[in-house]
């Protein structure tokens, strides 16, 4: 696990510093799902300074260490323009913590089952991963 961990360590992002963006996690909550709650931030990553989504694991939701790894070992691995990005993670003091570009347009799941008369958005523009996301 340790050795497995190591080959994603450029991914790593500080817990205090995604406490500083959520406001301990006390704010800025942006969605619910398996995970668990997902706050919207703006901070520091491999990539630059941007607004990210900020998903934190509940243990109560059912997932744990397994699904988080995996997150971490496909989405770091597979880069495409329909994939959201994850951007890092967190791995301290207890907390498993994924970090993604932030999709402005929310899920595509929603989107869709909203819009369901309307025909397909830009393709330039579509998002989509495990959960699709569009921006
Ligand atoms: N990258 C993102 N950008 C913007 N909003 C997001 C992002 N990721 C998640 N969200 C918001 O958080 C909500 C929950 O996201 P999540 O991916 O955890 O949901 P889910 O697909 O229901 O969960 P799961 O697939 O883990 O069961 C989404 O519906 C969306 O509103």
């Amino acid at each position: 696990m340790e050795s497995f961990m190591k080959e994603f360590e450029h991914l790593k992002i500080h817990l205090e510093d995604l406490k500083k963006a959520t406001n301990s996690f006390g704010s800025k909550v942006i969605g619910v799902g398996g995970f668990g709650k997902v706050y919207e931030g703006e901070i520091s990553h491999s990539k630059g300074r941007s607004l990210v989504a900020i998903k934190r694991l509940s243990r109560e939701f059912g997932q744990g260490d397994p699904e988080f790894l995996k997150e971490i070992m496909m989405l770091s691995r597979y880069s495409h323009e329909n994939l959201i990005t994850l951007l890092g993670y967190c791995d301290e003091d207890g907390e498993k913590i994924l970090v993604y570009e932030h999709a402005s347009n929310g899920s595509l799941d929603r989107h869709l089952s909203s819009n369901c008369n309307t025909p397909c958005f830009p393709k330039s523009k579509s998002r989509s991963s495990v959960d699709c996301y569009w921006n």
